[in-house]
């Protein structure tokens, strides 16, 4: 008889414990975006060296710890979401090898690291996802992407669905190469755009709108266009084309943007770069 415990049964005995390990910028947007969500505090530990950070994680009701020494000697949590710098992740691994073998799925956001490398790291046969999130999680309008070793079963890959999918959209891939793509369009997408509204707001300045309110008018064009694309009927081609009067001001302002097809290039070569950097992560 096979008496392993799988991390949905463990749900089902114990309420689904999540532990975060790493509650800085990603893990924090995830915490929070999970909290806003309804997933209750009193289902989540937080491990988080600094004090400040810590103080953070605490004000959403989750309990907080220091150390993984005050956690590992406790019950394993359905589901460890990893959320450490990709350099220091197989070392901080170790230290939970203890749950890889009760029933512990986990759950990596860093750019960059293996399922294979992370498998080592834990010893044996654990159960890993590997995610690409993204930071507009912390207000539940993320992406995260994720691919599974095959350790992990479907009830496993449903439950972490259910978590992820409180901080925004969840999809899966099957193979684990598509991430380094992944990790260049969505995961560093969100800097690409706030450096759009950056610009976009420095030029309104420039062209002698108070800032402020350049940057409102910056804001709120992105949001809305990203809204509009997301629920329209219409593909963003058509919806573009929609704004785009004959010889009228917005065809004079594409025309900069799209001759010899400028901004597009510069975009691909952005997202190249993102994902070759993950895939140099890999090998650090
Ligand atoms: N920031 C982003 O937009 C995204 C980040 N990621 C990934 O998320 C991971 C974290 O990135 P950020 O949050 O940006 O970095 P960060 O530096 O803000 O957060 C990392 C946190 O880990 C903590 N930490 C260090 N050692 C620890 C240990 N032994 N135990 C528990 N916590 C420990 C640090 O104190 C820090 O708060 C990285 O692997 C990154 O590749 C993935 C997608 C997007
Ligand atoms: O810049 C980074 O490496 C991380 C991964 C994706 C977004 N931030």
């Amino acid at each position: 008889m096979n008496t392993e415990i799988t991390g949905s049964d463990r749900i089902a005995q114990s309420n689904g414990r999540v532990l975060l390990v790493g509650c800085g910028n990603m893990g924090f947007a995830m915490l929070r975006g999970w909290i806003e969500k309804g997933i209750p505090a009193n289902r989540i530990d937080v491990v988080e060296p600094n004090d400040d950070l810590r103080k953070r994680a605490a004000s959403t009701g989750a309990s907080v710890h220091a150390s993984a020494e005050d956690m590992t000697g406790g019950e394993a949590p359905a589901m460890a979401i990893m959320a450490v710098k990709p350099q220091v992740m197989a070392k901080v691994l170790e230290s939970y090898r203890g749950f890889a073998t009760r029933g512990t799925t986990f759950v990596s956001v860093a750019a960059g690291t293996l399922i294979e490398t992370i498998e080592k790291a834990l010893g044996g046969k654990p159960s890993v996802i590997r995610c690409m999130p993204n930071t507009p999680a912390f207000i539940g309008e993320g992406m995260m992407v994720c691919v599974a070793n095959e350790k992990v079963e479907d009830a496993d890959k449903a439950q972490c669905e259910t978590l992820l999918s409180a901080g925004g959209k969840v999809a899966f891939v099957e193979e684990e190469s598509m991430m380094d793509a992944v990790t260049g369009v969505s995961g560093s997408g969100p800097a690409y755009v706030f450096h759009f509204i950056e610009s976009l707001s420095a030029a309104g300045a420039a062209a002698g709108l108070p800032p402020e309110l350049s940057e409102e008018l910056a804001i709120q064009t992105v949001y809305g266009a990203a809204k509009l694309a997301r629920e329209a009927d219409e593909d963003p081609t058509q919806l573009r084309k929609n704004v785009t009067s004959p010889n009228g001001t917005t065809a004079a302002g594409l025309s900069v943007m799209m001759t010899d097809d400028r901004l597009r290039t510069m975009i691909e070569e952005v997202v190249n770069a993102a994902a070759d950097r993950s895939r140099e992560l890999a090998k650090d």
